[in-house]
Protein backbone atom coordinates (compact mmCIF):
# COMPACT_ATOMS: atom_id res chain seq x y z
CA UNK A 1 0.00 0.00 0.00
CA UNK A 2 1.17 3.67 -1.09
CA UNK A 3 2.40 5.77 2.22
CA UNK A 4 2.11 9.18 2.25
CA UNK A 5 3.18 12.14 4.58
CA UNK A 6 0.25 14.15 3.73
CA UNK A 7 -3.12 13.12 1.85
CA UNK A 8 -5.33 15.37 1.34
CA UNK A 9 -9.50 14.72 0.19
CA UNK A 10 -10.55 17.35 -1.88
CA UNK A 11 -8.86 19.63 -3.94
CA UNK A 12 -10.80 22.99 -3.49
CA UNK A 13 -8.99 25.90 -2.35
CA UNK A 14 -7.90 24.70 0.93
CA UNK A 15 -6.94 21.07 -0.47
CA UNK A 16 -4.54 22.95 -3.12
CA UNK A 17 -3.05 24.99 -0.65
CA UNK A 18 -2.41 22.40 1.77
CA UNK A 19 -0.63 20.13 -0.91
CA UNK A 20 1.72 22.71 -2.68
CA UNK A 21 2.58 23.62 0.63
CA UNK A 22 3.54 20.18 2.41
CA UNK A 23 5.04 19.77 -1.46
CA UNK A 24 7.22 22.54 -0.78
CA UNK A 25 8.24 21.66 2.56
CA UNK A 26 9.38 18.30 0.30
CA UNK A 27 7.26 16.01 1.81
CA UNK A 28 5.49 13.02 -0.20
CA UNK A 29 1.68 14.53 -0.74
CA UNK A 30 -1.37 12.56 -2.28
CA UNK A 31 -4.58 14.66 -3.77
CA UNK A 32 -7.43 12.54 -4.32
CA UNK A 33 -10.63 14.12 -5.80
CA UNK A 34 -13.62 12.74 -6.64
CA UNK A 35 -14.89 15.04 -9.16
CA UNK A 36 -13.76 14.97 -12.75
CA UNK A 37 -11.20 18.06 -12.62
CA UNK A 38 -9.19 19.70 -9.63
CA UNK A 39 -10.37 22.84 -8.39
CA UNK A 40 -13.31 22.27 -6.13
CA UNK A 41 -16.29 24.02 -5.63
CA UNK A 42 -14.58 27.57 -6.02
CA UNK A 43 -13.79 26.58 -9.96
CA UNK A 44 -16.72 24.66 -10.52
CA UNK A 45 -19.64 25.88 -8.99
CA UNK A 46 -18.77 28.55 -6.84
CA UNK A 47 -16.77 31.59 -7.01
CA UNK A 48 -15.15 31.50 -10.18
CA UNK A 49 -18.23 30.54 -12.39
CA UNK A 50 -20.26 33.46 -10.58
CA UNK A 51 -17.53 36.01 -10.98
CA UNK A 52 -17.30 35.35 -14.42
CA UNK A 53 -20.87 34.80 -14.60
CA UNK A 54 -20.53 38.83 -13.01
CA UNK A 55 -18.40 39.89 -14.96
CA UNK A 56 -20.09 38.83 -18.55
CA UNK A 57 -23.45 40.03 -17.50
CA UNK A 58 -21.97 43.76 -16.56
CA UNK A 59 -20.19 43.62 -19.86
CA UNK A 60 -22.67 42.47 -22.00
CA UNK A 61 -25.43 44.69 -20.66
CA UNK A 62 -23.06 47.64 -20.34
CA UNK A 63 -24.02 48.17 -16.57
CA UNK A 64 -21.18 50.13 -16.29
CA UNK A 65 -21.67 52.70 -18.75
CA UNK A 66 -25.48 53.15 -17.27
CA UNK A 67 -24.53 56.39 -15.76
CA UNK A 68 -23.51 58.12 -19.45
CA UNK A 69 -26.07 56.72 -21.98
CA UNK A 70 -29.26 55.85 -19.51
CA UNK A 71 -30.94 52.88 -18.25
CA UNK A 72 -32.06 51.34 -20.97
CA UNK A 73 -28.21 51.00 -22.69
CA UNK A 74 -26.98 47.72 -23.75
CA UNK A 75 -24.20 46.55 -25.55
CA UNK A 76 -25.91 43.50 -26.32
CA UNK A 77 -29.96 43.65 -26.84
CA UNK A 78 -30.53 40.26 -26.48
CA UNK A 79 -28.74 38.32 -24.05
CA UNK A 80 -28.61 34.42 -24.50
CA UNK A 81 -27.97 31.60 -21.62
CA UNK A 82 -25.31 30.49 -24.24
CA UNK A 83 -23.63 34.17 -24.33
CA UNK A 84 -23.43 33.87 -20.70
CA UNK A 85 -21.77 30.21 -20.66
CA UNK A 86 -19.15 31.20 -23.38
CA UNK A 87 -16.71 32.89 -21.32
CA UNK A 88 -17.39 30.78 -18.39
CA UNK A 89 -16.05 27.73 -19.81
CA UNK A 90 -12.61 29.33 -21.39
CA UNK A 91 -12.21 30.53 -18.02
CA UNK A 92 -12.45 27.43 -15.99
CA UNK A 93 -10.20 25.43 -18.66
CA UNK A 94 -7.54 28.71 -17.73
CA UNK A 95 -8.14 27.78 -13.76
CA UNK A 96 -7.89 24.18 -14.31
CA UNK A 97 -5.06 24.20 -16.40
CA UNK A 98 -2.60 26.59 -13.59
CA UNK A 99 -3.88 23.86 -11.03
CA UNK A 100 -2.61 21.00 -12.67
CA UNK A 101 0.75 22.22 -13.71
CA UNK A 102 0.73 23.58 -9.67
CA UNK A 103 0.59 20.09 -8.75
CA UNK A 104 2.81 18.61 -11.80
CA UNK A 105 5.45 21.19 -11.30
CA UNK A 106 5.18 20.75 -7.12
CA UNK A 107 5.27 16.62 -7.28
CA UNK A 108 1.83 16.28 -5.84
CA UNK A 109 0.40 13.20 -6.99
CA UNK A 110 -3.30 12.82 -7.92
CA UNK A 111 -5.96 10.09 -7.45
CA UNK A 112 -9.11 10.61 -9.25
CA UNK A 113 -12.07 8.97 -7.08
CA UNK A 114 -14.28 8.83 -3.81
CA UNK A 115 -12.38 8.54 -0.67
CA UNK A 116 -13.48 6.92 2.59
CA UNK A 117 -11.93 5.80 5.95
CA UNK A 118 -10.42 2.50 6.96
CA UNK A 119 -8.78 3.74 9.73
CA UNK A 120 -7.67 6.74 11.03
CA UNK A 121 -4.46 6.74 8.37
CA UNK A 122 -5.90 4.27 5.96
CA UNK A 123 -8.78 5.58 2.95
CA UNK A 124 -10.18 3.14 0.78
CA UNK A 125 -11.08 5.25 -2.94
CA UNK A 126 -13.25 3.80 -5.61
CA UNK A 127 -11.97 4.89 -8.80
CA UNK A 128 -14.54 5.90 -11.74
CA UNK A 129 -14.03 2.75 -13.16
CA UNK A 130 -14.96 1.21 -10.13
CA UNK A 131 -11.37 0.06 -9.18
CA UNK A 132 -10.72 -0.01 -5.46
CA UNK A 133 -7.38 1.25 -3.98
CA UNK A 134 -6.09 1.95 -0.56
CA UNK A 135 -3.43 4.33 0.47
CA UNK A 136 -2.19 5.01 3.68
CA UNK A 137 -1.43 8.79 5.43
CA UNK A 138 0.91 10.00 8.57
CA UNK A 139 -1.56 12.45 8.45
CA UNK A 140 -5.03 13.15 6.35
CA UNK A 141 -6.49 16.43 5.76
CA UNK A 142 -10.54 16.67 4.85
CA UNK A 143 -11.16 19.63 2.64
CA UNK A 144 -14.25 18.19 1.21
CA UNK A 145 -16.16 21.64 1.29
CA UNK A 146 -19.84 21.92 0.85
CA UNK A 147 -23.06 20.99 -0.92
CA UNK A 148 -25.77 22.95 -1.75
CA UNK A 149 -28.57 22.36 0.77
CA UNK A 150 -31.88 20.55 -0.83
CA UNK A 151 -34.72 20.17 1.12
CA UNK A 152 -36.61 16.98 0.48
CA UNK A 153 -39.74 19.01 -0.15
CA UNK A 154 -38.54 21.25 -2.96
CA UNK A 155 -38.82 19.27 -6.05
CA UNK A 156 -35.67 20.32 -7.55
CA UNK A 157 -35.78 20.27 -11.86
CA UNK A 158 -32.57 21.86 -12.41
CA UNK A 159 -34.56 24.03 -14.68
CA UNK A 160 -37.17 26.26 -13.42
CA UNK A 161 -36.28 25.04 -9.83
CA UNK A 162 -32.92 25.41 -9.16
CA UNK A 163 -29.80 25.48 -6.63
CA UNK A 164 -26.79 27.49 -6.64
CA UNK A 165 -25.02 24.48 -9.18
CA UNK A 166 -27.70 24.18 -11.36
CA UNK A 167 -27.94 27.95 -12.25
CA UNK A 168 -24.66 27.42 -14.07
CA UNK A 169 -26.57 25.23 -16.69
CA UNK A 170 -29.69 27.16 -17.52
CA UNK A 171 -30.68 26.68 -21.39
CA UNK A 172 -32.52 30.64 -20.98
CA UNK A 173 -32.56 33.53 -18.99
CA UNK A 174 -35.89 33.70 -17.42
CA UNK A 175 -38.17 37.24 -17.27
CA UNK A 176 -38.45 36.68 -13.78
CA UNK A 177 -37.14 34.80 -11.19
CA UNK A 178 -37.42 34.32 -7.41
CA UNK A 179 -34.54 33.60 -5.18
CA UNK A 180 -34.84 32.20 -1.73
CA UNK A 181 -32.66 32.66 0.56
CA UNK A 182 -30.83 36.50 1.33
CA UNK A 183 -27.69 34.93 2.32
CA UNK A 184 -24.65 35.69 0.08
CA UNK A 185 -25.16 33.34 -3.13
CA UNK A 186 -28.79 34.50 -2.61
CA UNK A 187 -27.76 38.24 -3.06
CA UNK A 188 -25.08 37.98 -5.21
CA UNK A 189 -27.17 36.07 -7.79
CA UNK A 190 -29.99 37.87 -7.49
CA UNK A 191 -28.48 40.81 -8.19
CA UNK A 192 -26.30 39.39 -11.31
CA UNK A 193 -29.61 38.60 -12.51
CA UNK A 194 -31.39 41.97 -11.85
CA UNK A 195 -28.86 43.35 -13.81
CA UNK A 196 -29.94 41.10 -17.03
CA UNK A 197 -33.30 42.86 -16.65
CA UNK A 198 -34.91 39.67 -14.86
CA UNK A 199 -37.60 40.66 -12.50
CA UNK A 200 -36.22 39.64 -9.14
CA UNK A 201 -38.01 38.92 -5.97
CA UNK A 202 -35.99 37.68 -2.77
CA UNK A 203 -37.71 35.97 0.01
CA UNK A 204 -35.94 35.83 3.61
CA UNK A 205 -36.88 34.98 6.81
CA UNK A 206 -34.67 37.10 8.73
CA UNK A 207 -36.03 40.87 9.25
CA UNK A 208 -32.92 42.09 6.92
CA UNK A 209 -30.18 40.62 4.62
CA UNK A 210 -26.33 40.39 5.39
CA UNK A 211 -26.33 41.07 9.42
CA UNK A 212 -22.62 40.99 9.30
CA UNK A 213 -22.07 43.89 7.06
CA UNK A 214 -22.26 47.60 8.70
CA UNK A 215 -26.15 49.04 9.05
CA UNK A 216 -24.88 51.73 6.87
CA UNK A 217 -23.83 49.88 3.94
CA UNK A 218 -26.29 48.08 4.19
CA UNK A 219 -28.68 50.15 4.01
CA UNK A 220 -27.18 52.20 1.35
CA UNK A 221 -27.53 48.78 -0.58
CA UNK A 222 -31.01 48.18 -0.01
CA UNK A 223 -32.16 51.52 -1.62
CA UNK A 224 -29.77 51.04 -4.57
CA UNK A 225 -31.57 47.45 -5.33
CA UNK A 226 -35.29 48.68 -4.27
CA UNK A 227 -34.49 51.71 -6.81
CA UNK A 228 -34.40 49.43 -9.52
CA UNK A 229 -37.23 47.66 -8.92
CA UNK A 230 -36.32 44.47 -6.77
CA UNK A 231 -38.66 43.44 -4.65
CA UNK A 232 -36.94 42.45 -0.91
CA UNK A 233 -39.51 40.57 0.98
CA UNK A 234 -37.89 40.28 4.39
CA UNK A 235 -39.52 38.41 7.89
CA UNK A 236 -41.21 35.86 5.21
CA UNK A 237 -40.54 31.91 5.05
CA UNK A 238 -40.78 30.20 1.60
CA UNK A 239 -43.03 26.89 2.92
CA UNK A 240 -44.08 25.61 -0.51
CA UNK A 241 -42.49 25.37 -3.89
CA UNK A 242 -44.68 23.99 -6.94
CA UNK A 243 -44.75 24.38 -10.72
CA UNK A 244 -48.05 24.95 -12.04
CA UNK A 245 -49.65 23.50 -15.58
CA UNK A 246 -48.13 26.21 -17.60
CA UNK A 247 -44.85 25.49 -16.48
CA UNK A 248 -43.96 28.25 -14.25
CA UNK A 249 -43.40 28.02 -10.81
CA UNK A 250 -45.67 29.22 -7.41
CA UNK A 251 -43.85 29.73 -4.22
CA UNK A 252 -46.22 30.11 -1.21
CA UNK A 253 -45.03 31.83 2.11
CA UNK A 254 -45.56 31.05 5.74
CA UNK A 255 -47.82 33.90 5.48
CA UNK A 256 -50.33 32.07 2.76
CA UNK A 257 -48.37 34.85 -0.03
CA UNK A 258 -48.58 33.24 -3.36
CA UNK A 259 -45.87 34.69 -5.72
CA UNK A 260 -44.85 33.16 -9.19
CA UNK A 261 -42.12 33.66 -11.00
CA UNK A 262 -40.43 31.54 -14.37
CA UNK A 263 -37.09 30.57 -12.46
CA UNK A 264 -37.03 29.95 -8.53
CA UNK A 265 -33.34 30.06 -7.07
CA UNK A 266 -33.13 27.97 -3.88
CA UNK A 267 -29.81 29.41 -1.74
CA UNK A 268 -30.78 28.75 2.06
CA UNK A 269 -27.27 27.55 2.89
CA UNK A 270 -25.20 24.16 2.16
CA UNK A 271 -23.95 21.28 4.07
CA UNK A 272 -20.52 19.64 4.64
CA UNK A 273 -19.69 16.58 2.44
CA UNK A 274 -18.79 14.43 4.79
CA UNK A 275 -21.69 11.92 4.79
CA UNK A 276 -19.66 9.71 2.33
CA UNK A 277 -16.04 9.67 4.42
CA UNK A 278 -17.26 6.55 6.65
CA UNK A 279 -16.34 8.93 9.83
CA UNK A 280 -17.13 6.36 11.91
CA UNK A 281 -13.96 4.54 10.93
CA UNK A 282 -11.71 7.04 12.23
CA UNK A 283 -13.54 8.13 15.13
CA UNK A 284 -15.10 11.65 14.04
CA UNK A 285 -18.61 12.84 14.46
CA UNK A 286 -19.82 15.64 12.23
CA UNK A 287 -22.42 18.29 13.52
CA UNK A 288 -26.24 18.19 12.20
CA UNK A 289 -24.69 20.43 9.60
CA UNK A 290 -21.91 17.93 8.41
CA UNK A 291 -19.60 20.16 9.30
CA UNK A 292 -16.68 19.22 11.58
CA UNK A 293 -14.82 21.00 14.87
CA UNK A 294 -11.24 22.17 14.60
CA UNK A 295 -8.80 24.05 16.79
CA UNK A 296 -9.25 27.55 15.39
CA UNK A 297 -5.12 27.73 15.10
CA UNK A 298 -3.79 24.40 14.30
CA UNK A 299 -7.09 22.88 11.90
CA UNK A 300 -6.25 19.55 14.01
CA UNK A 301 -9.42 17.48 14.90
CA UNK A 302 -10.25 15.54 17.68
CA UNK A 303 -7.82 12.83 16.17
CA UNK A 304 -4.57 13.69 16.09
CA UNK A 305 -3.34 12.88 12.81
CA UNK A 306 -6.72 14.57 10.96
CA UNK A 307 -7.08 17.64 9.94
CA UNK A 308 -9.95 19.28 8.67
CA UNK A 309 -9.75 22.67 6.67
CA UNK A 310 -12.27 25.16 4.21
CA UNK A 311 -15.90 24.98 4.31
CA UNK A 312 -16.33 21.96 5.90
CA UNK A 313 -15.03 23.59 9.33
CA UNK A 314 -17.83 26.55 8.90
CA UNK A 315 -17.40 30.19 9.37
CA UNK A 316 -16.34 32.50 7.45
CA UNK A 317 -16.90 29.84 4.16
CA UNK A 318 -14.57 31.75 1.73
CA UNK A 319 -12.08 30.64 -0.87
CA UNK A 320 -9.84 33.56 0.38
CA UNK A 321 -9.82 31.80 3.96
CA UNK A 322 -10.23 28.05 2.88
CA UNK A 323 -6.64 28.45 1.27
CA UNK A 324 -4.99 29.70 4.51
CA UNK A 325 -6.59 27.22 6.40
CA UNK A 326 -5.37 24.84 4.16
CA UNK A 327 -2.00 26.14 4.23
CA UNK A 328 -1.67 26.15 8.05
CA UNK A 329 -3.19 22.93 8.69
CA UNK A 330 -0.48 21.09 6.17
CA UNK A 331 2.38 23.16 8.37
CA UNK A 332 1.23 22.11 11.45
CA UNK A 333 0.55 18.25 10.11
CA UNK A 334 4.06 18.06 8.71
CA UNK A 335 5.52 20.21 12.04
CA UNK A 336 5.88 23.05 10.47
CA UNK A 337 4.28 25.12 12.63
CA UNK A 338 2.75 28.30 10.78
CA UNK A 339 3.21 32.30 12.46
CA UNK A 340 -0.44 33.72 13.47
CA UNK A 341 -2.51 34.88 10.81
CA UNK A 342 -3.05 38.66 11.18
CA UNK A 343 -6.23 39.98 12.76
CA UNK A 344 -8.46 41.06 10.29
CA UNK A 345 -9.71 39.34 7.01
CA UNK A 346 -11.69 41.13 4.17
CA UNK A 347 -15.51 39.77 3.13
CA UNK A 348 -15.91 40.41 -0.42
CA UNK A 349 -19.78 40.29 -1.34
CA UNK A 350 -19.41 40.22 -5.38
CA UNK A 351 -23.27 41.49 -5.74
CA UNK A 352 -23.86 44.14 -8.14
CA UNK A 353 -23.18 46.57 -7.02
CA UNK A 354 -20.28 44.98 -4.87
CA UNK A 355 -19.64 45.30 -1.06
CA UNK A 356 -16.55 44.91 0.84
CA UNK A 357 -15.74 44.94 4.32
CA UNK A 358 -12.62 44.42 6.91
CA UNK A 359 -12.26 45.07 10.39
CA UNK A 360 -15.20 46.56 13.36
CA UNK A 361 -18.66 47.14 11.82
CA UNK A 362 -19.82 50.61 13.76
CA UNK A 363 -22.41 48.63 15.46
CA UNK A 364 -19.60 46.11 17.12
CA UNK A 365 -17.74 49.21 18.19
CA UNK A 366 -20.68 50.79 20.22
CA UNK A 367 -21.32 47.86 21.58
CA UNK A 368 -18.00 47.68 22.85
CA UNK A 369 -18.04 51.09 24.05
CA UNK A 370 -15.43 52.05 21.76
CA UNK A 371 -15.50 56.15 21.30
CA UNK A 372 -15.08 56.54 17.73
CA UNK A 373 -15.62 58.78 14.54
CA UNK A 374 -16.83 58.09 11.11
CA UNK A 375 -15.17 59.35 7.92
CA UNK A 376 -17.50 58.84 4.33
CA UNK A 377 -16.65 59.74 0.73
CA UNK A 378 -19.19 59.07 -1.68
CA UNK A 379 -17.64 57.89 -5.36
CA UNK A 380 -19.05 60.32 -7.21
CA UNK A 381 -17.21 62.92 -5.20
CA UNK A 382 -14.22 61.51 -7.08
CA UNK A 383 -12.81 62.92 -10.39
CA UNK A 384 -12.09 59.24 -11.27
CA UNK A 385 -16.00 58.87 -10.00
CA UNK A 386 -17.38 61.71 -12.59
CA UNK A 387 -15.08 59.63 -15.08
CA UNK A 388 -16.83 56.42 -14.86
CA UNK A 389 -20.21 58.01 -14.51
CA UNK A 390 -20.55 56.73 -10.82
CA UNK A 391 -23.85 57.96 -9.25
CA UNK A 392 -23.61 55.76 -6.50
CA UNK A 393 -20.77 54.19 -4.16
CA UNK A 394 -19.30 54.93 -0.90
CA UNK A 395 -16.41 54.06 1.46
CA UNK A 396 -16.94 54.57 5.40
CA UNK A 397 -14.08 54.49 7.87
CA UNK A 398 -14.23 53.98 11.53
CA UNK A 399 -11.67 55.48 13.75
CA UNK A 400 -10.97 55.45 17.33
CA UNK A 401 -10.73 58.56 19.04
CA UNK A 402 -8.45 57.23 21.81
CA UNK A 403 -5.67 55.54 20.02
CA UNK A 404 -7.28 57.46 16.13
CA UNK A 405 -6.52 54.06 14.84
CA UNK A 406 -8.72 52.68 12.35
CA UNK A 407 -11.10 50.00 13.31
CA UNK A 408 -12.77 49.28 10.52
CA UNK A 409 -13.17 49.87 6.60
CA UNK A 410 -16.66 49.47 4.78
CA UNK A 411 -17.09 50.02 0.92
CA UNK A 412 -20.19 49.82 -1.29
CA UNK A 413 -19.98 50.02 -4.88
CA UNK A 414 -17.67 49.80 -8.04
CA UNK A 415 -14.42 48.46 -7.04
CA UNK A 416 -14.77 47.11 -3.63
CA UNK A 417 -13.32 43.81 -3.20
CA UNK A 418 -10.36 45.44 -4.55
CA UNK A 419 -10.38 48.93 -2.82
CA UNK A 420 -10.40 47.04 0.83
CA UNK A 421 -7.32 46.16 0.75
CA UNK A 422 -5.54 49.80 1.34
CA UNK A 423 -7.84 49.55 4.56
CA UNK A 424 -7.10 45.76 5.22
CA UNK A 425 -3.43 46.77 5.44
CA UNK A 426 -3.92 50.18 7.57
CA UNK A 427 -5.56 48.27 9.95
CA UNK A 428 -3.37 45.23 10.45
CA UNK A 429 -0.63 47.30 10.57
CA UNK A 430 -2.55 49.51 13.45
CA UNK A 431 -2.23 52.54 11.72
CA UNK A 432 -4.46 55.70 12.14
CA UNK A 433 -6.27 58.53 10.67
CA UNK A 434 -2.92 60.30 10.23
CA UNK A 435 -2.17 58.05 7.63
CA UNK A 436 -5.05 58.77 5.17
CA UNK A 437 -4.30 62.14 5.89
CA UNK A 438 -0.77 62.77 5.43
CA UNK A 439 -0.39 60.23 2.15
CA UNK A 440 -0.34 61.37 -1.37
CA UNK A 441 -2.69 59.36 -3.11
CA UNK A 442 -2.47 58.74 -7.14
CA UNK A 443 -5.61 60.99 -8.79
CA UNK A 444 -7.83 60.27 -10.40
CA UNK A 445 -8.51 57.00 -8.45
CA UNK A 446 -11.17 55.86 -6.63
CA UNK A 447 -8.45 55.38 -3.74
CA UNK A 448 -8.47 58.95 -3.60
CA UNK A 449 -11.98 57.89 -1.69
CA UNK A 450 -9.62 57.41 1.05
CA UNK A 451 -8.46 60.53 1.19
CA UNK A 452 -11.68 62.04 1.64
CA UNK A 453 -13.16 59.94 4.37
CA UNK A 454 -10.08 59.97 6.03
CA UNK A 455 -9.98 64.27 5.84
CA UNK A 456 -13.54 63.83 6.86
CA UNK A 457 -13.05 61.74 9.93
CA UNK A 458 -9.94 63.85 10.98
CA UNK A 459 -11.79 67.47 10.69
CA UNK A 460 -14.52 65.90 13.45
CA UNK A 461 -11.23 64.37 15.37
CA UNK A 462 -9.16 67.32 15.55
CA UNK A 463 -5.37 67.59 15.37
CA UNK A 464 -3.15 64.94 17.29
CA UNK A 465 -2.73 66.15 20.67
CA UNK A 466 0.92 66.39 20.61
CA UNK A 467 1.06 68.30 17.28
CA UNK A 468 -1.47 70.61 19.13
CA UNK A 469 0.24 70.91 21.91
CA UNK A 470 3.63 72.18 19.92
CA UNK A 471 1.82 74.66 17.81
C1 LIG B 1 -22.04 30.31 -5.62
C2 LIG B 1 -20.85 30.51 -4.73
C3 LIG B 1 -20.10 31.66 -4.82
C4 LIG B 1 -18.98 31.84 -4.01
N1 LIG B 1 -18.27 33.01 -4.13
C5 LIG B 1 -17.18 33.22 -3.36
C6 LIG B 1 -16.40 34.39 -3.50
O1 LIG B 1 -16.69 35.25 -4.31
N2 LIG B 1 -15.30 34.55 -2.73
C7 LIG B 1 -14.93 33.61 -1.82
O2 LIG B 1 -13.90 33.80 -1.14
N3 LIG B 1 -15.65 32.48 -1.65
C8 LIG B 1 -16.77 32.26 -2.40
N4 LIG B 1 -17.50 31.12 -2.27
C9 LIG B 1 -17.07 30.14 -1.28
C10 LIG B 1 -15.95 29.25 -1.82
O3 LIG B 1 -16.29 28.66 -3.04
C11 LIG B 1 -15.63 28.20 -0.80
O4 LIG B 1 -15.30 28.85 0.41
C12 LIG B 1 -14.49 27.30 -1.21
O5 LIG B 1 -14.74 26.65 -2.42
C13 LIG B 1 -14.23 26.25 -0.12
O6 LIG B 1 -13.10 25.55 -0.45
P1 LIG B 1 -12.81 24.11 0.14
O7 LIG B 1 -11.40 23.83 -0.21
O8 LIG B 1 -13.22 24.02 1.54
O9 LIG B 1 -13.74 23.08 -0.65
P2 LIG B 1 -14.45 22.98 -2.05
O10 LIG B 1 -14.07 24.08 -2.97
O11 LIG B 1 -15.88 22.80 -1.72
O12 LIG B 1 -13.84 21.64 -2.65
C14 LIG B 1 -14.02 20.39 -2.04
C15 LIG B 1 -13.60 19.30 -3.00
O13 LIG B 1 -13.59 18.06 -2.30
C16 LIG B 1 -14.05 17.04 -3.16
N5 LIG B 1 -14.54 15.93 -2.33
C17 LIG B 1 -15.55 15.97 -1.40
N6 LIG B 1 -15.70 14.77 -0.82
C18 LIG B 1 -14.78 13.94 -1.38
C19 LIG B 1 -14.45 12.57 -1.20
N7 LIG B 1 -15.07 11.81 -0.30
N8 LIG B 1 -13.46 12.05 -1.96
C20 LIG B 1 -12.78 12.81 -2.87
N9 LIG B 1 -13.07 14.11 -3.07
C21 LIG B 1 -14.04 14.67 -2.34
C22 LIG B 1 -15.15 17.72 -3.97
O14 LIG B 1 -15.38 17.03 -5.20
C23 LIG B 1 -14.55 19.11 -4.19
O15 LIG B 1 -13.83 19.17 -5.40
C24 LIG B 1 -18.61 30.88 -3.08
C25 LIG B 1 -19.35 29.68 -2.98
C26 LIG B 1 -20.45 29.50 -3.79
C27 LIG B 1 -21.23 28.22 -3.69
N1 LIG C 1 -18.57 36.53 -2.13
C1 LIG C 1 -18.38 35.56 -1.25
O1 LIG C 1 -17.44 35.60 -0.50
C2 LIG C 1 -19.32 34.40 -1.19
C3 LIG C 1 -20.25 34.22 -2.20
C4 LIG C 1 -21.12 33.17 -2.10
C5 LIG C 1 -21.04 32.30 -1.03
N2 LIG C 1 -20.13 32.47 -0.07
C6 LIG C 1 -20.09 31.58 1.11
O2 LIG C 1 -20.94 30.46 0.95
C7 LIG C 1 -21.62 30.20 2.17
C8 LIG C 1 -23.05 29.74 1.90
O3 LIG C 1 -23.84 30.84 1.41
P1 LIG C 1 -25.44 30.82 1.39
O4 LIG C 1 -25.88 32.13 0.89
O5 LIG C 1 -25.95 29.59 0.74
O6 LIG C 1 -25.82 30.51 2.88
P2 LIG C 1 -26.23 31.37 4.14
O7 LIG C 1 -26.45 30.38 5.20
O8 LIG C 1 -25.30 32.49 4.33
O9 LIG C 1 -27.61 32.03 3.71
C9 LIG C 1 -28.82 31.33 3.57
C10 LIG C 1 -29.98 32.29 3.76
O10 LIG C 1 -31.18 31.62 3.48
C11 LIG C 1 -32.15 31.97 4.45
N3 LIG C 1 -33.21 30.93 4.51
C12 LIG C 1 -33.17 29.76 5.17
N4 LIG C 1 -34.35 29.09 4.98
C13 LIG C 1 -35.15 29.85 4.20
C14 LIG C 1 -36.48 29.70 3.65
N5 LIG C 1 -37.22 28.62 3.85
N6 LIG C 1 -37.00 30.70 2.90
C15 LIG C 1 -36.24 31.79 2.63
N7 LIG C 1 -34.97 31.97 3.11
C16 LIG C 1 -34.42 31.01 3.88
C17 LIG C 1 -31.34 32.12 5.73
O11 LIG C 1 -32.01 32.91 6.68
C18 LIG C 1 -30.07 32.79 5.21
O12 LIG C 1 -30.17 34.19 5.19
C19 LIG C 1 -21.59 31.46 3.00
O13 LIG C 1 -21.16 31.17 4.30
C20 LIG C 1 -20.64 32.38 2.29
O14 LIG C 1 -19.56 32.75 3.11
C21 LIG C 1 -19.27 33.52 -0.13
Amino acid sequence: MQQYDLIVIGSGPAGRRAAIQAAKLEKTVLVIERGGHVGGVSVHTGTIPSKTLRETVLNLTGWRERGFYGRSYRVKQQISAEDLRRRLLITLDHEVDVLEHQFNRNRVQQLRGMAKFRDANTLEVTKDDGEVVHVRGTSILLAVGTRPYRPAHIDFDGQTILDSDDILHIKDVPRSMIVIGAGVIGIEYATIFSALDTVVTVVEPRDGMLDFIDKEIVEDFTYQLRDRNMKLIFGQTAEKVEKDEGGKVRVTLKSGRVLGAEMVLFAAGRVGATDTLNLEACGLVADSRGRLKVNPETFQTDVPNIYAAGDVVGFPSLASTSMEQGRIAARHAVRAPAQDPPQYFPYGIYAVPEISTCGLTEEEVRQRGIPYECGIAHFRETSRGHIMGLESGMLKMIFSLKTRRLLGVHIVGEGATELVHIGQAVLNLKGTVEYFVENTFNYPTLAEAYKIAGLDAWNRMGELPAKKASA
